[in-house]
């Protein structure tokens, strides 16, 4: 059995409750544990999970998070650097879902974090899931 964390960016709650729900109905399906922690926005998640990959608690991640688009380049930032992040922590060899919305509106995003919809939550979870398959075939 895998336990996992998902790392949170608590910026947008009413998305967020819909995206972890997702995310905890498919650990929980696949019969993995899960916890999860909270970090204020996108751009934390990747640092928290190095932090937390440091304990050897948890067997896997995933990022849960939505970025909207608003009138500044810094959509760009936090969209491009949490994902940026999020991708080298994968390479060193973090089985880590990405579950961060980035999007150009709430409409957009509702759709995709709702689990009765597109489920982006729980497609995150299965991912970080599918990667420790993968590290259990090749012996990571
Ligand atoms: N605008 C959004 C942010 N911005 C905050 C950053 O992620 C970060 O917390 C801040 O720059 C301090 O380091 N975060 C989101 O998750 N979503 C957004 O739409
Ligand atoms: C994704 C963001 O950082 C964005 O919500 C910030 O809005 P703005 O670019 O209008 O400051």
């Amino acid at each position: 059995m895998a336990h996992i964390l998902i790392v949170e960016a608590r910026f947008y709650d009413h998305l967020n409750d819909l995206l972890v729900a997702g995310a905890r109905a498919a650990i929980e399906a696949a019969g993995h544990t899960h916890e999860t922690v909270s970090v204020p926005g996108a751009l934390e998640i990747p640092a928290a999970i190095a932090l937390a990959a440091e304990t050897d608690r948890y067997d896997g991640f995933v990022a849960i998070g939505v970025v909207i688009r608003g009138e500044t380049y810094h959509f760009e930032i936090v969209a491009g650097e949490s994902a940026r992040g999020i991708m080298a922590l994968t390479m060193d060899g973090l089985a880590i879902g990405n579950g961060i919305l980035t999007v150009e509106n709430e409409a957009q995003a509702l759709t995709r974090a709702r689990p009765d919809e597109k489920d982006k939550g729980g497609e995150a979870a299965k991912a970080a899931l599918a990667l420790l398959d993968v590290r259990e075939r090749f012996g990571g």
